[in-house]
C-alpha cells in the first residue's frame, strides 16, 4: 500500500448500539474500536446477530451509534445531523446489499445514469457498466439478466459516482458459487483499481481469503482481527 493508501478512512472508538427500551433493550455493538484504512479491503465476519449489518450501517451513516464515535475522514458521523448523514451518503457511500433494488421499468444504462444526475463528479454510466462488464447488456431490463448480473448492475449504481467506500451487505447471499465469484471479483478489482475502501459483510469464512484484514465480531464485539499476508485473488476462493 503506498502511504497515501494509508491514510485512515474511518476511526470507530467505543462504538456502542442498542436497540429497545428496559428489559428488551438489544446490545447490537458494545465498545468497538476500529480504524480502517483508505484503500483497504475488509472483510467482517460474525455469526448472525453478532452486530455486522449495525457496524456498516453506521459506517454507512444509516444509522447512528448510541455512544461512542465514528469519523469519517475529519466528518464526526456520530454528531451529524440527518442532513448532513443524507449528503454524507450520497457523496461518499456506495451501498450493495444481497437483494439489487434494481428499478424493473429501466434499462441496465438508465438504471445507473440516475445516480449520475444527483452527484458531483460521477464517472460516466457507460464507463461504470464496463467495470462491471456489462457492456453488451446495458440496454437490457433487470429482469432480462441472471440475479449475479443485476448485482452487477447494483455494483455499477454504487461505484458510478466515485464513493470512497463501497459497503456491501451479504453482497452474494442470493448467488450461487460461481455467480458469487464472479461478483466479487468485481468487488475486488472495484477496489484494486479506484483504491474504494471495500467493506463486505459474509456468513462465508471462505471470502475471507480476499481481504486485507478480517474483523470477527461476536456479541456486539470485535473477537479478533486477522491480517492477510497474502491475499487471495477471487478465483483462487474454493467453499
Ligand atoms: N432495528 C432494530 N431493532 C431492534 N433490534 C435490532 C434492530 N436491528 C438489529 N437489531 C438486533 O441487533 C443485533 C445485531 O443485529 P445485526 O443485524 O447487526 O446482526 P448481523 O450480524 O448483521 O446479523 P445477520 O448476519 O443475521 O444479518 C441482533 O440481535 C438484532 O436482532
Amino acid at each position: 500500500m503506498s502511504t497515501e493508501a494509508a491514510a485512515p478512512v474511518f476511526r470507530a472508538r467505543g462504538l456502542s448500539k442498542s436497540y429497545g427500551t428496559g428489559e428488551v433493550v438489544v446490545n447490537a455493538l458494545s465498545g468497538v474500536d476500529l480504524d480502517i484504512a483508505r484503500g483497504e479491503f475488509i472483510v467482517l465476519l460474525g455469526p448472525s446477530g453478532s452486530g455486522k449489518s449495525t457496524l456498516l450501517n453506521i459506517l454507512g451513516g444509516l444509522d447512528v451509534p448510541s455512544s461512542g464515535q465514528v469519523m469519517f475522514a475529519d466528518h464526526d458521523l456520530s454528531a451529524a445531523s440527518e442532513s448532513e448523514l443524507t449528503r454524507y451518503r450520497r457523496e461518499h457511500v456506495g451501498f450493495v446489499f444481497q437483494f439489487y433494488n434494481l428499478i424493473p421499468s429501466l434499462t441496465v444504462r438508465e438504471n445507473v445514469a440516475l445516480v449520475t444526475d444527483i452527484v458531483e463528479h460521477p464517472m460516466s454510466a457507460d464507463e461504470a457498466i464496463d467495470r462491471v462488464g456489462l457492456t453488451p447488456r446495458r440496454d437490457h431490463f433487470p429482469a432480462q439478466l441472471s440475479g449475479g448480473e443485476q448485482q452487477r448492475v447494483a455494483i455499477a449504481r454504487a461505484i458510478v459516482k466515485r464513493p470512497d467506500v463501497l459497503l456491501c451487505d451479504e453482497p452474494t447471499g442470493a448467488l450461487d458459487y460461481q455467480t458469487g465469484k464472479l461478483v466479487l471479483e468485481v468487488i475486488a478489482r472495484i477496489n484494486k483499481e479506484i483504491g474504494t475502501t471495500a467493506v463486505v459483510i459474509t456468513h462465508n469464512a471462505a471470502i475471507a481469503g480476499m481481504a486485507d484484514r478480517v474483523v470477527y465480531l461476536g456479541d456486539g464485539k470485535i473477537l479478533r482481527i486477522e491480517t492477510n499476508a497474502h491475499k487471495l485473488d477471487p478465483s483462487e476462493l474454493t467453499w
